[in-house]
């Protein structure tokens, strides 16, 4: 089946709301809410045909716009690539254009809504932001705090807890002092054996727990946190996807202090790997806010970094 190639937008106001469309009942996926856009035309260029789609569905020209996620998804009577772009900014007001409704919505109200299959990781997507921090191993409490308090007055939101120089029981002590200081400034994920039972508190994968996982299936888990895995190569790409985790690290893109002596995938095998899932992917190894626009042009979601955000 011939691959149709979908542009469609993730637009994002000034209060941080998303807007979504409903299909018409008649339309493929019908009666389902979408992420306004349509098909790309033969010969035209990616920006062109999803400015085209806005106007014409929306009446709003695009001003701002980049790459937000890639999809391929094979429904029984269509195969379609979903080519997201972030608009940031536009002009006019965003209305049904073509009579359909439209609403905007916060990112976390995303999940009350039905949408096509194909759509869950454009959701994650849109909720997940561009940096994902990894705190450095330290050893002293008070840096680490500061350090926290810094990056938050930087923007970020998302943070993975990791302290490898703590043992298991350690790191289970400093995690109530963190979740205690921190708990609803930051979106949290720790490492671990077991899934983390504090409430919207996420679960991130060792490339080696998503081998030793691959074969028995994920453990129950009671918290609605998000489920993140470390990968390195399209083997666990794939075993990530398969597991049904929410978003992945791909590393070492670039040479790093911490690891000087891999060689890094470079920008072009990250590409190719980002493209190979369709889940929200952070670059990672050698990244810094600089590297942000390359990150997006690769397909990635954006950064991922130790040294480099915090
Ligand atoms: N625009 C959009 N399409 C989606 C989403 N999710 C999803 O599976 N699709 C599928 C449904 C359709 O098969 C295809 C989009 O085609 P479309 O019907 O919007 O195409 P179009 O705007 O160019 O309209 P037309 O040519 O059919 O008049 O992609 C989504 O979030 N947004
Ligand atoms: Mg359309």
């Amino acid at each position: 089946m011939k691959r149709i190639h979908v542009m469609a937008a993730v637009i994002r106001n000034a209060a941080g709301q998303i807007l979504i469309a409903k299909r018409p009942d008649d339309a493929h996926q019908g009666g389902l809410w979408e992420f306004p856009g349509g098909k790309l035309e033969t010969d035209e260029d990616r920006a062109t045909g999803l400015r085209r789609e806005l106007l014409e569905e929306l009446g709003i020209s695009v001003t701002q716009a980049r790459p937000l996620i890639d999809i391929r998804h094979d429904y029984p009577d269509k195969s379609v690539r979903l080519d997201v772009w972030l608009v940031t900014g536009f002009n006019g007001e965003a209305h049904g254009a073509e009579g359909q409704p439209v609403c905007w919505v916060a990112p976390s109200e995303l999940g009350n809504y039905s949408f096509p299959a194909a759509n869950a990781p454009i959701v994650q997507a849109a909720q997940l932001p561009e940096r994902y921090l990894i705190t450095p191993d330290m050893a002293d409490e008070g840096a680490l705090f500061a350090g926290l308090e810094q990056t938050l007055e930087n923007g970020i939101r998302l943070v993975q807890l990791r302290q490898t120089q703590l043992a298991e029981r350690e790191y289970r002590a400093l995690t109530e002092r963190v979740l205690a200081r921190f708990g609803e400034r930051f979106d949290w994920l720790l490492k671990g054996n077991e899934p983390p039972e504090y409430p919207g508190v996420g679960w991130h994968l060792t490339a080696r727990q998503l081998h030793e996982l691959g074969s028995h299936g994920l453990p129950p888990r009671s918290s609605t946190g998000w489920l993140a895995a470390s990968c390195h190569n399209a083997e666990e790409l794939s075993l990530a996807q398969q597991l049904g985790v929410d978003f992945v690290t791909l590393s070492p893109v670039l040479p790093t202090p911490s690891h000087p002596d891999a060689a890094g995938l470079g920008w072009e095998a990250a590409q190719a790997l980002i493209g190979s899932i369709n889940k929200p992917v952070y670059l990672l190894g050698g990244m810094s806010p600089e590297r942000l626009s390359e990150a997006f042009d690769a397909g990635a979601q954006g950064i991922a970094g130790i040294r480099g955000l915090f």
